[in-house]
């Protein structure tokens, strides 16, 4: 139970109130009066023969408004107002509390002075008829008194200064304070703080005011602490609205906030406050009780902070209150002057130990906390109490249950069975917590799988159109780019400036807006060098505000240079667009790849046969597997199975997984990355096997050869197998030679791959790149790490097309694209693309498409047909290649196959690692040892460019 404490008033403080609310009633009357008031009406001067009052106020009103306008002419207006406003100005200020006889005296009398003076003033200042004067009797009179004593002058002088005086003794202002305001209000500075401003008055007020003779408490909180104390402080919280925290029903600061602010405030020299406020000090107040009330707390906060003459015990005269601040706790309860009866009413703590133990040195002055969180409490403990009531009656009843039974087994001579019983109920009670620890599985319909861990079944049937259509991906709508004409100028204006600033001087000739940047481009003066503009585009970027700009040194086919800053509105790329853009459709290679739109919102078409390797880098999160997304959909969206494969390297299992099962994969998502080594050197062999058939139909590419595979069938003379030996298929005549497919390897994490076998991927991957354009084997390599010891300088010199996204540093982007530019890229698709070895960048903004794109182009796919995984491709069987370690261990021995590959290359005049690997089914180290042995043996040459020749003749051995 909480009590809620309400404010009551003293039968002085309802006087009080009652007659401000009446003077105001009163004035609004004569508000009325005054808007309604005609010169014709009967009045107080004068006598109508007017039947009735035009006045809507009445007779009354009209008699009050000419009255006033009689006595202080032109300042008769402001009465009216005055009688209304100042009694609201005294209640809702709560100043009515400080009223004591003599401020009422103070103010009256400084209202009479400011009439003085104005009506003084507005007599000789405004003009006078001889009906109406303008500064009514009063100010006639005072200007014919005194005028033959002082003068004209004098009377203006002394009518502003009391009118000045008077205003500051009726009001409680400071004139000092008003000019000040004044001064901030024109200059527009901002003021002082609130607090200052709000606690002044009141200190101005208190030094017009004598120390008041009697201590009262008008309506203040007082609280009850656990432990009372006999006597305690008499306390005028003057305006106790201002230290009452109420946590719950207020979002402000919680109470402890306050106490820690309040605490901060506090000068540390002064010593806390141990002050006992006991319940009788709430004299003024009533309490209610009531059931349910979010926790409050009541802090007395450092009035000191705000006002010097102002402490919880603000009347008291200022020395003492000094005094009693370097009191200690216990003196300060003792030694004070007023003392609260102590009150038995059970209302809420007082905490004030946290203060204590956070400043030890607190003030007098600082704040006591009170908390009302005894609901909360008194709820836990009235739970606990009814689960130990239940828990209490549960066993009695199940004593008398067992006892019962007990009777009955002695009847019925069952007591064996009783305890049977009874020690399966124990130990059924013992093992029911495992029970329920249990999840609660429900059974799945006709599986045993869970729904979520089920395979998705694709029930979907053959599609009929040979390639899949574009409508499988959405059709996001394009968003104007909503930057004015007005924008781009003042940009434009803005970048000349800045640049003007730091000694450059440009024009801008012409700008572009893409879908992320806008590209203003620059006409440099002669004799400026572009590589000066780079050099200050960070400088360049802070200046103009741009959260990062790129400078494009070179435009090509433009004599400008281009500053690329961001769009405030970035659109999507949907992939869609690009792929249904005639850039893509038209474009013939069958391995062209749509990345995004360039800077002018132009689709970006690439074609990976010409690249022919590509080396991906960019930060996390910058989207490098949505650009890997991309490539692999553009091929997929005008490739057949037949045409183009895939070997997919995903270490990190959940990006490329999606396509697993497509019929254009030639084994299974590779995710194992000892196995991922295997398929690269399957690639190799695969590389070295083309070769042979290459060579064997004399062509110099996979389209020659592929063209003469066509020619020659359509003649009807298929070509047989060069390279095929008996025994290496179970057919008697070599099968005919059939098209080759483009392999394209994608490694989603290239790194990891480094990794496991650096050097050796190292190896493979440079004589696949070396090599392997000619024969259609292309790799696209996706890494986050774009660090010299992942792309190393043999990696770097063989695969000369790259792509970077947004990397952390010009080292980084240095590393991949070998200059600078990828750190200034805005993430989320941005890339720079450099083709071929060119220096020239080009910045496109990738496509996006979401993953429900991507899995339902896979499953087009896949209903489309089932992929004939090539075996042997993972396996380089690492038993073997241990195996091949441990023989190639013993140096100086020959391989056990040493004769029997001699016999073969002699034969066949072969001297191809991967022919040996495959008629002898052993592993590329193996078969390469073997070869190099043969070297020794003086039997093959030396490797020259990637050849050996045949040294020695058959009969030599
Ligand atoms: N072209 C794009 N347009 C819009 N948003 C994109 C684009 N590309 C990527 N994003 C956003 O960036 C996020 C990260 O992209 P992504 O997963 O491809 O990054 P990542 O470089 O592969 O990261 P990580 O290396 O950690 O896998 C995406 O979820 C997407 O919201």
């Amino acid at each position: 139970m909480i009590k809620r404490i309400t404010a009551h008033f003293t039968p002085k403080q309802y006087l009080v109130e009652m007659l401000l609310g009446l003077t105001a009633l009163f004035g609004l009357y004569l508000i009325i009066a005054w808007s309604g008031y005609s010169p014709l009406d009967s009045s107080w001067s004068v006598s109508s023969s007017q039947p009735e009052t035009i006045n809507k106020a009445g007779k009354l009103g009209a008699w009050f408004i000419d009255l006033f306008f009689a006595l202080f002419g032109h300042i008769g207006n402001i009465m009216p107002f005055v009688l209304f406003i100042a009694p609201i100005y005294f209640i809702r200020t709560k100043r009515r509390d400080s009223l004591t006889w003599t401020r009422l005296f103070l103010r009256l009398f400084g209202f009479s002075l400011l009439l003085c003076g104005l009506t003084a003033l507005a007599a000789l200042l405004l003009s006078n008829s001889l009906y109406y004067l303008a500064g009514g009797v009063l100010g006639g009179s005072l200007v014919v008194s005194f005028f033959p004593l002082i003068g004209k002058f004098g009377i203006l002088l002394s009518g502003f200064i009391l009118s000045v005086v008077g205003f500051i003794v009726c009001s409680g202002a400071s004139l000092i304070r008003l000019l000040v305001k004044f001064y901030y209000w024109l200059t527009m500075k901002n003021e002082e703080p609130a607090t200052e401003t709000e606690e002044q008055p009141l200190a101005e007020e208190n030094e017009f005011v004598e120390p008041p003779e009697e201590i009262k408490i008008p309506q203040s909180a007082v609280f009850q602490t656990e432990e009372k104390n006999d006597s305690a402080e008499e306390v005028d919280l003057v305006d106790v609205n201002r230290f009452i925290q109420i946590s719950g029903l207020n979002n402000e600061k919680p109470t402890e906030q306050v106490t820690q602010s309040v605490l901060q405030q506090t000068p540390i020299h002064s010593e806390p406050l141990h002050e006992n406020i006991t319940a009788d000090a709430f004299s003024g107040y009533g309490v209610d009780q009531i059931d349910d009330l979010p926790n409050v707390s009541i802090a007395v906060m450092d009035v000191t902070a705000h006002n010097q003459n102002f402490a919880p015990t603000a009347p008291l005269p200022h020395t003492q209150v000094q005094q009693q601040a370097q009191q200690s706790a216990v003196d300060f309860s003792r030694e004070s002057d007023y003392t609260f009866e102590r009150d038995e009413m059970p209302i809420p703590t007082v905490s004030i130990p946290p203060v204590q133990s956070v400043a030890p040195d607190f003030d007098a002055s600082a704040s006591i906390t009170v908390r009302l969180n005894e609901t909360e409490s008194l709820t836990k403990e009235a739970d606990d109490a009814e689960m130990t009531e239940l828990a209490r009656q549960f066993e009695e009843q199940q004593k008398q249950r067992f006892a019962e039974m007990e009777q009955r087994a002695k009847a019925m001579d069952a007591e064996d069975a009783l305890n049977v019983i009874l020690n399966k109920e124990e130990s059924a009670v013992e093992i029911s917590p495992t029970i329920t620890a249990a999840p609660d599985y429900k059974p799945y319909g006709n599986s045993l799988i869970h729904p979520a861990l089920q395979q998705k079944a694709v029930s979907k049937a053959k599609p009929t159109t040979p390639l899949p259509s574009l409508d499988l991906l959405e059709h996001r709508p394009t968003q104007a780019q909503d930057i004015t004409q007005e924008e781009i100028i003042e940009t434009s204006q803005r970048i000349e400036q800045q640049l003007r600033n730091f000694n450059v001087k440009a024009t801008v000739k012409d700008v572009l807006v893409g879908p992320v940047v806008t590209r203003y481009e620059l006409e440099l003066q002669p004799g400026v060098k572009a590589s000066k503009v780079t050099g200050i585009d960070t400088d360049l970027a802070r200046a103009l505000m741009f959260r990062s700009i790129r400078v494009a040194e070179v435009i090509p086919g433009k004599p400008y240079i281009g500053i690329e800053t961001p769009n405030t509105h970035r659109q999507t790329v949907p992939l869609r667009d690009v792929l249904d853009s005639d850039e893509f459709r038209q474009s013939k290679s069958l391995l062209s790849m749509a990345l995004g739109k360039d800077i002018s919102g132009k689709p970006v078409v690439v074609d990976l046969a010409k690249m022919p390797h590509l080396l991906v880098a960019g930060s996390t999160g910058s989207g490098k597997s949505v650009g890997v997304n991309t490539m692999i959909l553009s091929l997929l969206f005008r490739v057949k199975p037949e045409e183009v494969k895939f070997i997919m390297i995903d270490p990190k299992v959940v990006e490329l997984s999606i396509y697993n099962d497509i019929p254009h994969l030639l084994t299974e998502v590779v995710t194992d990355m000892k196995k991922a080594a295997n398929a690269l050197r399957w690639c190799v062999d695969e590389m070295e096997r083309r070769y042979q058939l290459l060579s064997a139909l004399r062509v110099r590419n996979i389209e020659g050869y592929n063209e003469k595979i066509d020619e020659y069938n359509a003649m009807g003379m298929p070509i047989p197998n060069p390279i095929w030996r008996p025994g290496d298929t179970m057919d008697a005549l070599p099968p005919a030679l059939e098209k080759l497919s483009y392999i394209v390897v994608i490694v989603d994490e290239f790194a990891d791959l480094m990794m496991v076998a650096g050097k050796q991927i190292e190896e493979l991957i440079a004589r696949l790149a070396q090599k392997a354009r000619a024969i259609g084997i292309h790799l696209i390599l996706a890494t986050q790490r774009p660090s010299v010891d992942v792309i190393t300088g043999l990696i770097k010199a063989n695969i000369p097309s790259r792509i970077a996204f947004t990397v952390a540093s010009k080292i980084d982007s240095r590393t991949i694209l070998d200059q600078g530019g990828a750190e200034a890229l805005l993430g989320r698709g941005d890339m720079l693309y450099s083709g071929q070895g060119s220096s020239d960048l080009i910045r496109v903004h990738g496509a996006f498409m979401s993953d429900d794109e991507v899995a339902r182009i896979a499953d087009d796919w896949r209903a489309r047909g089932k992929p004939n995984y090539i075996d042997g491709i993972l396996d380089g069987a690492e038993e073997e290649e241990s195996a091949d370690g441990e023989r190639g261990a013993d140096d100086g021995e020959l391989d056990d196959l040493f004769d029997q590959v001699m016999e073969f290359v002699l034969s066949t005049g072969t001297t191809s690692v991967s022919s040996i690997q495959r008629r002898f089914r052993v592993g590329f180290n193996r078969a390469a040892r073997i070869m190099d042995q043969m070297e020794e043996q003086g039997i093959v040459s030396a490797q020259q460019n990637g050849k050996r020749e045949i040294l020695a003749r058959r009969p030599d051995y």
